[in-house]
């Protein structure tokens, strides 16, 4: 049976179609700079064929509807048996993978406002989907949320009144299908690593780090919504509450909900660009990306020092994510400083993103895993699938 994944980024839809349990695929893509300009669609096969053409996708309808275009003219729909997507916001209802019937919609779509980035393109490719292949076709949905279900209380709960943890309002994390898929890459390539006290770096359009020991996830930067924790692309990351109270005197909140979602983070702190390649381009001659830069780079250092508290210590840290994969200056000043921790980077290694960009012999070994958030979707939706089918037997 063939698998197509989904994955609705921020500023990207990734796309994987996967055949083998998800251990091979036949293609996989992106379209980038989604609601921006100068984006493309890139993409390439098994044997290592590549395409890139521009694409400027002003919302991922649009980019969703011109993947499925193109993969039905490539014929390569055929045989698609069921399809998984990666949805952001699980909320307290969804702590593992579920069918997309029309219950589990309604709960995605229920915490639409609480990830108006992801949750409502999301079910917007699953509609393109639809159309595209017929309701016949199950469609899986894979959770940024459920990693983070083995946090401890502690580190869920925020110091407000009891009654709101109760209704819900608690730290959930995201980001998690790119954890579950370091973890497990890690767990291979050193598996007395994985054993250990872990801090993972996602540093995309979106970033978060998450503390993971033994393999399981203790604590992490976001919180009830995509939008706490470090800077991002057009997120704040965390905030004084009262800066929120303080700009609701003067804005109503459909216009606060766009700054915090929409306008602040690189784009906002630059005035030009949410876009750490843009930004890097820019440092020496334009102070305003200049900051937007060290901003971002500083919230990343000190949160990686709290989340090194929380484990009690570090042994690895790993940096993944389109930032944390090719931006090596923002690996560089992130580290930079942090010797006491353990962690000294090798110039060399990290110019060339190599595997591992620590120096031999420190007490913290610091790797480059590239994402792969479509691999753990598409696992997630072989077994589901497989289970469904089963029990309809
Ligand atoms: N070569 C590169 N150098 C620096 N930053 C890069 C590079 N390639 C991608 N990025 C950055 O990665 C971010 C997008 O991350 P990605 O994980 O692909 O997106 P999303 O969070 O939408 O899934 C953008 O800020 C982009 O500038
Ligand atoms: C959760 C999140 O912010 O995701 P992304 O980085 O893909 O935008
Ligand atoms: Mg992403």
């Amino acid at each position: 049976m063939r698998v197509l994944t989904i994955n609705c980024g921020s500023s990207t839809l990734k796309f994987g179609l996967f055949e083998s349990e998800g251990e091979r695929f036949l293609v996989r893509g992106a379209v980038d700079r989604i609601g921006g300009s100068g984006g493309n669609v890139e993409i390439y096969s098994e044997r290592g064929e590549k395409t890139v053409r521009p694409a400027s996708a002003g919302d991922h309808i649009w980019a969703a509807l011109l993947v499925m275009r193109q993969l039905d003219r490539c014929g390569l729909l055929d045989g698609v048996g069921a399809v998984g997507h990666r949805i952001v916001h699980g909320g307290a209802r969804f702590s593992g993978p579920a069918l997309l019937d029309p219950a589990a919609l309604k709960g995605i779509e229920a915490l639409g406002k609480l990830a108006p980035l992801h949750n409502r393109p999301a079910l917007a490719a699953i509609r393109a989907v639809r159309e595209a292949l017929g309701p016949e076709i199950p469609q899986v949905a894979a959770f940024d949320t459920a990693f983070h279900r083995t946090m401890p209380h502690v580190a869920r709960l925020f110091a407000l009144p009891r009654r709101f943890a109760d209704e819900g309002v608690v730290r959930y994390g995201f980001h998690g299908l790119s954890y579950e898929y370091v973890v497990g890459e890690l767990r291979r390539l050193d598996p007395e690593a994985a054993a250990g006290r872990v801090v993972i770096a996602h540093l995309g359009n979106g970033a978060s780090m998450a503390a993971v020991r033994e393999g399981v996830g203790v604590d992490t930067t976001m919180g009830f919504t995509p939008s706490g924790g470090l800077v991002m692309g057009t997120r704040p990351g965390d905030l004084d509450p009262g800066v929120i109270l303080h700009l609701l005197r003067s804005m109503d909140p459909g216009a606060l909900r766009e700054l915090v979602n929409r306008e602040s983070g690189l784009l906002g702190v630059s005035g030009t660009s949410a876009d750490m390649r843009d930004l890097l381009e820019r440092v020496a001659e334009d102070p305003r990306a200049a900051e937007a830069v060290a901003l971002f780079c500083y919230a990343a250092k000190k949160s990686l020092g709290s989340l090194a508290a929380a484990l009690g210590g570090l042994d690895t840290l790993v940096f993944t994510g389109g930032i944390g994969e090719h931006a090596s200056a923002v690996r560089w000043r992130i580290c930079e400083g942090l010797e006491f921790l353990g962690i000294r980077l090798d110039p060399e290694r990290n110019a060339q993103n190599a595997p591992v960009v620590s120096r031999d012999g420190e007490p913290v070994a610091v790797h480059v895993i590239p994402a792969d958030e479509d691999l753990t979707i598409a696992r997630h939706t072989y077994k589901l699938a497989r289970f469904t089918s089963q029990e309809g037997a």
